[in-house]
């Protein structure tokens, strides 16, 4: 019989060995998040309440919204950086404590250590996690290759251009090999030319790690780019509006935003920002 409890990772595509595999399995996998019942005011300002969400894990999801609706304190509550006032969220049944997650911030110049050389920088996470200096330098070199980000990783940050330096912070993020990274709207402060060239990094390193990546954009191009799914906020109190599926063909560089299924797409998000903001 069926195993009703057994539900698919929509992003992998599993032959039917793994599937067999999976029905014997003693423990059903979900491999979800999950948001159930969330709630959060600022002083009178009702934020969240009763909100829920379901996403599955692997895959690439953005966040977009009307300003002000709660992009950022979203994904700072199911990150762990900021307490709820109410509600339950699960990475695969598993609470945000017992999942590695990883945090790339808007302001990187905030976000790194000025006192430290880029590469310490890098290495700063992994010692915490106390591995040793060969392994850490092996994950380092790794990813360093594949993000293809010329950089003096000698330098002070502050030596280092924008987009040198928000390489560094996800590259930083990522040799912690976190389970999920969410990114508030990391290339927000670069100029266009390097936003461009940085979607295309951070799309190659999904491919090739398929880390779950939780973006926060209010670039609606970005957004679009960037997701297999994109989730449209309303305003305050914030609700889902609907979420879109993006299944069109990575990698997804600049000249493919210009054809005529990612401006259809783009449209059909434009379309229902537009019903929701209206007053
Ligand atoms: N620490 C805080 N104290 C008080 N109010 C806050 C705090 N953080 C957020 N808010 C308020 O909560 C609401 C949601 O803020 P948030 O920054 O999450 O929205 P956002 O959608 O990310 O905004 P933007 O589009 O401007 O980046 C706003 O009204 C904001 O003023």
């Amino acid at each position: 019989m069926k195993n009703e409890n057994l539900v698919l990772d929509t992003f992998e595509e599993k032959d039917e060995a793994a599937q067999s595999s999976l029905i014997s399995a003693p423990k059903p996998r979900t491999s979800y998040l999950t948001i159930k019942g969330l709630r959060k005011s600022f002083n009178d300002t009702i934020v969240y309440d009763d909100f829920d969400l379901t996403l599955p894990l692997g895959g690439f999801t953005s966040i977009f919204g009307p300003n002000g609706c709660g992009k950022s304190t979203l994904i700072n509550m199911i990150s762990g950086l900021m307490p709820m006032d109410a509600g339950e969220v699960l990475y695969d049944g598993q609470t945000i404590d017992e999942t590695r997650i990883s945090y790339v911030f808007q302001n990187y110049r905030e976000a790194l250590f000025p006192w430290m050389r880029a590469i310490e920088n890098i290495h700063y996470p992994l010692k915490l996690m106390g591995i040793p200096k060969r392994d850490r330098n092996e994950r380092i070199d790794r990813l360093i290759e594949d993000f293809g980000i010329k950089i003096d990783l000698n330098a002070y940050p502050y030596t280092l251009s924008g987009g040198q330096q928000q390489a560094v912070s996800i590259i930083r993020a990522l040799v912690r090999e976190p389970e999920v990274l969410f990114l508030d709207e990391p290339f927000s402060a670069l100029d266009y030319e390097m936003t461009l060239l940085m979607r295309e990094k951070l799309q190659a390193i999904f491919a090739k790690t398929k880390t779950t990546m939780v973006l926060v954009s209010h670039d609606l191009e970005e957004a679009v780019q960037m997701a297999d799914k994109v989730v449209l906020l309303t305003r305050r109190p914030t609700r889902v509006a609907e979420i879109i599926d993006n299944s069109l063909p990575r990698p997804r560089d600049a000249a493919s935003l210009v054809s005529n299924d990612f401006v259809a797409l783009r449209s059909k998000c434009l379309e229902i920002f537009q019903r929701e903001t209206r007053t």
